[in-house]
């Protein structure tokens, strides 16, 4: 039956047997997708035949991904489907994840390996990720898999990589803000990202460790102090805020309050009472939250953030293999707002952002526009504490 009817999202819509999870009940605040194109594109096993770019290379979220095109830009919508009807899909592309053993890094791998764009699939980690690489080695679809465990192998995993994908670091556990992981998290993303500079400077860099708003200004601190900064590559994955919702833009940043759904631009357009409007975006900013009192101590969102990541990982190679026409949201640096990093929509390409949709923050509601104010000093000051971490650590070496 769910492979034949309109799938229906909306926010904590999950229920387990006769019970639901979640602290409210979900509304339908729904936007209908249908589910058939989704398990068309589920496939990783068409790389050697020539394949419809839009509607089959892409392993998943094509869907999503001509939602977010079609809101900015249905005359760029038309033009892809005529300019990209045929394209043959290189599986040339390396990606290495780093904290491949983990709960994201493991379906991340997965879906990744799905890939009819990849060739080559690194993962690493300090333990544990031998056993996940001969897994994967199983599934015959075109990637190698290879594993590097451990510091002394880190720069063999990155050399010559296209994307990395770095979602090491602990989750939450209930009661926590993703700030409260800072400590850890910094070292490790600081670490990290020192290697991506020594061995892929030219690589996407897409980091996932929370807090992201603390963590893509470290990642660009340490590119700077290595001298291969490229702000058009470094990205604060926050693309799991957009799928909880199907097609709303969200903006800002990615913890609490700096999560800004504009729900006035939901596309298709929705007329929502001033209330749903208040009670949508405290959902839409707590849904990470749900999802760890849902797990009760076991960590955070995993398998939703996999499918995210994959999905933008497959939106970067599809950019880099010369789709014009790939859009996303992401963490970045931007002249936006007077803020040096701020989330929005961005349109990709071969170089990395190619453009930020500045029309996102026009025309906005008070509501929003409130919001947007708001976000402001706690966004600036999780930014800053990145940026200090790192300039800190330079003065004292
Ligand atoms: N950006 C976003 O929207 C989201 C971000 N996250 C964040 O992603 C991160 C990972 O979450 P999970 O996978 O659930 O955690 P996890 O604990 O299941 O996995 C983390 C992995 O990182 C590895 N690791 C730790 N230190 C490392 C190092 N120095 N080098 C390489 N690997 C290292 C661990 O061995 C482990 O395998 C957390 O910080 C979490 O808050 C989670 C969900 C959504
Ligand atoms: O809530 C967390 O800690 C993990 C996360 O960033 C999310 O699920 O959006």
């Amino acid at each position: 039956m769910a492979a034949t009817s309109a799938t229906n999202f909306s926010i904590g819509s999950t229920a387990s047997a006769g019970s639901t999870v979640g602290p409210t009940q979900s509304k339908a605040f729904s936007i209908k997708l249908e589910p058939k194109s989704y398990l068309r594109n589920f496939s990783g096993l068409k790389a050697a035949n020539s394949v419809r770019y839009e509607s089959e290379s892409s392993f998943l979220g094509s869907e999503s991904s001509l939602i977010l095109r079609r809101s900015y830009n249905t005359k760029a919508l038309k033009h892809s489907q005529r300019s990209y009807s045929y394209i043959q899909p290189h599986a040339s592309y390396k990606v290495a994840i780093l904290g491949a053993g983990g709960g994201i890094g493991q379906p991340l791998a997965l879906l990744v390996k799905m890939s009819p764009l990849v060739s080559a699939l690194n993962l690493y980690d300090i333990a544990n990720v031998k056993g996940v690489a001969a897994d994967l080695s199983h599934c015959n679809t075109p990637a190698q898999v290879s594993d590097f465990t451990g510091a002394s192998e880190l720069a063999n995993c990155l050399k010559g990589v296209n994307v990395v994908v770095i979602p090491a670091g602990v989750p939450r556990k209930p009661g926590m803000t993703r700030d409260d992981l800072f400590n850890i998290n910094a070292n490790i993303v600081k670490t990290l990202v020192e290697a991506v500079a020594d061995n892929c400077p030219d690589a996407f860099i897409h980091v996932i460790s929370n807090p992201v708003n603390s963590t893509v200004p470290i990642a660009a601190e340490v590119l700077k102090n290595k001298g291969v900064y490229d702000p058009k590559k470094l990205f604060g994955v926050t693309t799991l805020d957009v799928l909880i919702d199907a097609d709303v833009p969200v903006v800002g940043g990615h913890a609490g309050i700096t999560i800004l759904p504009l729900l006035s631009k939901t596309n298709p357009s929705v007329a929502f009472t001033d209330e749903e409007v208040q009670e949508l975006t405290v959902r839409i900013q707590n849904a990470g939250t749900e999802v760890v009192e849902a797990k009760a101590g076991a960590g955070s969102a995993t398998l939703s953030m996999a499918y995210a990541a994959a999905r933008f990982v497959e939106s970067s190679l599809r950019a880099l293999d010369g789709d014009s026409d790939v859009y996303e949201c992401s963490f970045i640096q931007s002249d936006l707002t007077e803020l040096p990093f701020f989330a929005s929509r961005i349109k990709l390409g071969r170089n990395g952002v190619e453009a930020v949709i500045s029309s996102e923050l026009q025309g906005l509601t008070e509501f929003e526009q409130q919001g947007l104010e708001a976000l402001k000093p706690e966004l600036k000051a999780s930014i800053e504490k990145g940026v200090a971490f790192v300039q800190k650590q330079t003065v004292t070496a």
